[in-house]
């Protein structure tokens, strides 16, 4: 079994709501809602990985000490397992816009249950909830 190490962010704004991102069409997973970032690439860190992604996908800079873990998801897919850390973050510089993706929305956690979202996402929702409120 190929596991696959992506790195992903659940940016928060002020409000204490949530970034998520529409996969675009012609990719896996097409529609469904995401929290941003991506494939670590080989002899990559993990957390530079996501810097890299956050800048790519939605234009912003991060610095690494405004990144913070808060849960991972560990799912089998058919074709590879994925293994996700999830970092929160609230500080960054510039102003979000897709420039990979269909489209984004700012959500509380509570209502991240209500959107498509992948099902390796599933359980990172409750530690979200925790954390920020529903
Ligand atoms: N970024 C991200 N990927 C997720 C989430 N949930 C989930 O199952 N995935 C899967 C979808 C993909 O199979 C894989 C990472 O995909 P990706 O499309 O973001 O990878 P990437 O940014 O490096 O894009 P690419 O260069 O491979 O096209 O993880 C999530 O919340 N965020
Ligand atoms: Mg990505």
């Amino acid at each position: 079994m190929k596991i696959t190490l992506v790195a992903a962010c659940a940016l928060v704004d002020a409000d204490n709501r949530v970034l998520v991102a529409q996969r675009p069409e012609g990719k896996a997973l097409a529609g469904l809602w995401e929290f941003p970032g991506g494939k670590v690439e080989p002899g990559e860190r993990p957390e530079a990985c996501l810097i890299r992604e956050l800048h790519e996908e939605l234009g912003i800079t991060v610095k690494e000490a405004c990144l913070a873990p808060l849960t991972f998801a560990s799912h089998g897919y058919e074709t590879f397992h994925l293994l996700m850390p999830l970092w929160i973050c609230r500080r960054w510089e510039g102003q979000v816009i897709a420039r990979e993706h269909k489209a984004l929305k700012w959500l509380r956690a509570g209502k991240l249950r209500d959107i498509p979202m992948p099902p390796a996402d599933e359980p990172l929702i409750p530690p979200l909830i925790d954390l920020l409120g529903p």
